[in-house]
């Protein structure tokens, strides 16, 4: 094994810990009930086994873990099975939560798992009675909080602890709070964070879940959902505006050549860090970035990385009107709620008639990011890159 292999391997085990959300799905829960007959707490044990599958909230990786390795151990006893490959992150993080419980009695595994079970039932009833979340259900959003009003309908990426950083599922969420909105009675659209970034980008931990089919098919499977993710901007059909509350990272950057207008507050910032992360630009970036500010302004951010100021990113025309943090979002609501008062039919087609001819190109430039992108998440520069943030050596 090559000193790279052993590091990979090393990176992706302690990101199976750091974030067992990402590597194991909540169906691994649907166990099978072995035939063995067991003593007094056998029913105990099947009753616990299905009150695991009528869970409703999923109770997190590690949790289901713990489960699974129980439930091995209270019916097959001992892990002697043989240790999964070190690419097979789920069945190996498997794996080592079932062989860590080395001897445990089968039954003192069968008490536990029952025990585990009934803390996680009564935390999920009280935690159901809690408003906020309940709100959450209702929107369908974990991650976003999508409100309309005053004829605008706002996105608000919800992750403020991690930065608003982009998670598979948050890339799924947005596509899904575009179409609606797009859709919807609102006049006008906008995309702001909450909390002090607008965005960290792409969540570096999405490329720690490789599927079965190996990191091959984890790039596949990620391009073809970029691609979608960046044509619904593409496609978007009313004014769309993005409220850059604070700096913005990757592709939390690139897609703003995709909106019709962009404010910023003047704590906001514009980074696009691909030469160091062993990536290449992506969100039709490498199209309307030159378009915007010329060649030379646009390879020195999307090649070289240069972080931009909110008053930098406005020069070059990237942002439409910078404003002091301290009146950003008085003024900048102020200004919305007006302009969602004009008139939405004369706002789409006027819309359309800037867009519309370039529509067919930025598809194109899209796919051809997409399949560059494809190649490079699979480079030893990318994985390592990854593994540098994931491990805290290297920030940006
Ligand atoms: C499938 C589609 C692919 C599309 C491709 C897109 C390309 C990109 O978007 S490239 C850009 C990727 N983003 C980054 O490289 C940013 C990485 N983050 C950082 O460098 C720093 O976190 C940042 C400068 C943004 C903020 O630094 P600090 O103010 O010091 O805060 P922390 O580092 O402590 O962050 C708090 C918390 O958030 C987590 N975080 C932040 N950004 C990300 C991210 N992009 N992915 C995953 N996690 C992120 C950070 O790890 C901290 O978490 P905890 O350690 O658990 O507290």
């Amino acid at each position: 094994m090559t000193e790279f292999s052993r590091r990979l391997v090393r990176r992706c085990w302690l990101s199976a810990v750091q974030n067992p959300l990402q590597v194991i799905s909540f169906p691994a829960l649907q166990l099978h009930v072995s035939g063995t007959a067991m003593r007094a707490s056998q029913e105990d044990f099947e009753n616990a086994m299905n009150q695991v599958k009528l869970l409703k909230k999923d109770p997190g990786n590690e949790v289901k873990l713990k489960l699974y390795a129980l439930y091995k151990q209270a019916t097959e006893g001992p892990c002697s099975i043989p240790k999964p490959g070190v690419f097979d992150l789920t069945n190996k993080a498997k794996w080592d939560a079932w062989n860590v419980l080395g001897n445990l009695p089968k039954e003192t595994a069968r008490q536990n798992y029952v025990d585990l079970v009934s803390s996680l039932t009564s935390s999920s009833k009280s935690s159901s009675q809690a408003k906020p979340g309940a709100d959450r259900e209702r929107q369908g959003y974990e991650n976003l909080v999508v409100t309309s009003e005053d004829g605008i309908t706002k996105i608000m990426l919800n992750r403020p602890i991690k930065k608003n950083a982009i998670s598979t599922q948050m890339y799924h969420e947005i596509m899904l709070a575009l179409k609606t909105a797009s859709k919807d009675d609102s006049t006008i659209t906008v995309l702001t964070g909450n909390g002090d970034y607008y965005c960290s980008g792409n969540d570096l931990t999405n490329f720690t879940d490789i599927p079965a089919g190996g990191v091959e098919e984890k790039a596949k499977n990620s391009a073809l959902m970029l691609r979608d993710f960046v044509g619904c901007f593409i496609d978007f059909p009313k004014p769309l505006i993005a409220v850059v509350n604070g700096p913005a990272v990757g592709i939390g950057v690139t897609t703003l050549g995709l909106f019709d207008v962009v404010y910023a507050s003047d704590k906001a910032t514009f980074h696009t860090p691909f030469g160091h992360l062993g990536l290449s630009p992506e969100g039709c970036s490498s199209y309307t970035f030159p378009k915007i500010m010329g060649p030379a302004k646009a390879a020195e951010m999307l090649i070289f990385g240069k972080k931009l100021t909110a008053r930098e990113a406005c020069a070059q025309g990237l942002v439409t009107e910078v404003f002091p943090d301290s009146i950003f979002q008085k003024e900048v609501w102020t200004r919305l709620k007006a302009y969602s008062k004009l008139p939405p039919n004369a706002m789409r087609v006027s819309k359309q008639v800037i867009r519309n001819t370039e529509k067919e190109k930025l598809h194109a430039v899209n796919a051809e990011e997409c399949r560059v992108l494809r190649e490079r998440w699979m480079s030893d520069e990318c994985i390592n890159a990854a593994m540098n943030f994931l491990s805290r050596r290297a920030k940006l």
